[in-house]
């Protein structure tokens, strides 16, 4: 696909009002290779947008050029000479178009000086650019920017990488982007920084609930690790077949079973030099388990069918939602490799311990899921109400912050207000199975429980349930519920005003 990437300027809407032309539509009908899509980005003249694409369209299709995917976008940025936003925009899209074209074009006639800078720092960093700019007497022609940043701030910056060790500088970028307010989450974050730069074969263990960011943390580790130019792998132990899981962690020689047709490189192998997340750990058959703990103890694996060993240099993190020493007590799991795995162990809360997280998260989902949203045209960001925020923070988020990020979500997405409340936060809940006798109730401090009428509805739901099944015996209905006879239920049914179908 070729792709036309342009910022939409003041003369584009002027000339097209006089049915005149200049850059894009010069750009989009000259180019010698016609544009199967043209991506328009815009954040002033809104009213303009809609009669631009139509008059554009419209030219195009005179012109006997692809006009089915012509589209205006909201850029969401803080003003149209504002660097950061700009820069943050247009590497967000000019990312996306190159990765999914064969040629991206990039029109740095139309827009503000710093849109033009910005398409050109960031297009120069992708391999199937092109600059093109169009003259005052409507011809275009390919602009050549002759200078390699890379290379440029490599020599600049050569200097002061000499001067510092032989390890290669970590970036903390992604741990920067995770919400860590509580001193719990700080914790585990100095601790996770402090595996990541040590000695490269040190392993970690992630433990913590479902859904509260091992997987995150995992990442962070690699990023921030000497080995981050590497490959990191990822593997969801408990997902893989159990036939397969050894070839897809050791891999196979030609002819090991039926089916091997290849000879096939496991994870570890293709981690190599980098690092292998072993997700749900604690769900390794005891085979596994052992060929892993010769892995992190030699260095060495086997592939199946083979009979010749493999040395991999591969820093292994493992996560588990589950108790791993309960499964070491039960003999389910290896306490060899738990203790060789443990050496880097996180323990990552629950998010209903660590409350000081929960509004930064939520502010920054909602930022989220506003930048998403703000390309449609049209989008009004939205918001949560104080009482929506506290609403949230009441909640015991069994499912921490997937859960939390999936209200949010639905919540967006069912409210066509500006301004979610606590009510549609309540609405977008999904509410979990009556709490069984042995599930915890977690209450939070603030948090307000009319217990009377939870006993009330209880009473209510069973006898009506009962009832029902009795087929009205009253007799037999109190027997179920455990009522010594028809006249307590009788009272019941008569003081909670039920109704007996
Ligand atoms: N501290 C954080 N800041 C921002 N987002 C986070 C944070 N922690 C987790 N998330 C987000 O929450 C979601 C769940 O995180 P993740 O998948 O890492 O959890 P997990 O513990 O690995 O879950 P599972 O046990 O199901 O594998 C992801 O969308 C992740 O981006």
């Amino acid at each position: 696909m070729t792709t036309l990437y342009t910022w939409i300027g003041n003369t584009d809407i002027e000339n097209m009002q006089q049915n005149e032309h200049a850059a894009i539509s010069t750009i989009a009908l000259q180019n010698p290779k016609p544009f199967d899509r043209i991506f328009i980005f815009a954040n002033a003249w809104e009213k303009d947008w809609k009669p631009y694409e139509k008059w554009l369209v419209k030219q195009l299709k005179e012109a006997g050029r692809p006009n089915d995917n012509v589209a205006i976008f909201k850029a969401n940025i803080a003003g149209p000479t504002d660097y950061p936003t700009i820069i943050r925009e247009t590497e967000k899209w000019i990312s996306k178009l190159s990765e999914e074209s064969e040629e991206l074009y990039i029109n740095i006639t139309s827009g503000t000086p710093a849109m033009s800078v910005a398409s050109v720092l960031v297009g120069k960093g992708k391999h199937n650019t092109h600059f093109i700019q169009s003259r005052r007497d409507n011809t275009i022609e390919n602009v050549d920017v002759p200078v390699d940043f890379g290379v440029a701030y490599a020599k600049s910056a050569a200097k002061s990488i000499a001067n510092k060790a032989v390890k290669a500088p970590s970036s903390h970028k992604l741990f920067e982007t995770i919400v860590a307010e509580s001193q719990a989450m700080k914790d585990v974050i100095s601790k996770a920084k402090r595996v990541a730069e040590s000695d490269l074969e040190l392993p970690a263990l992630v433990l913590g609930e479902t859904g509260t960011g091992k997987e995150v943390i995992a990442n962070a580790i690699h990023a921030a690790s000497p080995r981050a130019s590497k490959t990191l792998k990822t593997v969801n132990c408990g997902a893989l077949p159990e036939s397969l899981v050894d070839s897809i962690l050791f891999g196979h020689v030609k002819g090991a079973f039926t089916g091997a047709n290849s000879e096939h490189k496991g994870l570890f192998e293709q981690a190599s030099g980098g690092t292998l997340f072993l997700d749900e750990v604690g769900e390794l058959t005891p085979s596994v388990q052992v060929k892993l703990l010769r892995a992190l103890q030699e260095g060495e694996i086997t592939r199946v069918g083979d009979n010749k060993t493999i040395s991999v240099d591969v820093r292994i993190i493992a996560a588990t939602h589950r108790d791993l020493l309960q499964l070491v007590e039960k003999g389910d799991f290896r306490e060899d490799l738990f203790y060789r795995l443990a050496v880097g162990l996180l323990h990552i809360p629950a998010l209903r311990e660590r409350h000081e997280d929960i509004e930064p998260l939520v502010l920054e989902l909602v930022d989220e899921l506003n930048q998403a949203a703000n390309k449609y045209p049209g989008y009004k960001s939205k918001n949560i109400s104080e009482k929506g925020v506290k609403f949230i923070k009441s909640q015991p988020w069994h499912g921490n912050i997937r859960e939390l990020w999936n209200t949010i979500n639905r919540a967006f997405l069912w409210s066509d207000a500006e301004t979610i409340t606590d009510v549609d936060i309540k609405n977008a809940l999904i509410v979990r199975a009556p709490v069984s006798d042995e599930s915890e109730i977690f209450l939070s401090l603030g948090q307000q429980v009319d217990i009377n009428n939870l006993v009330e509805k209880y009473k209510k739901k069973y006898v009506k349930a009962a009832m029902k099944a009795a087929g009205n015996n009253k007799t037999k209905a109190a027997k179920m519920i455990g009522l010594n006879s028809q006249q307590v239920i009788t009272k019941w049914i008569e003081a909670l005003d039920i109704e007996i179908e």
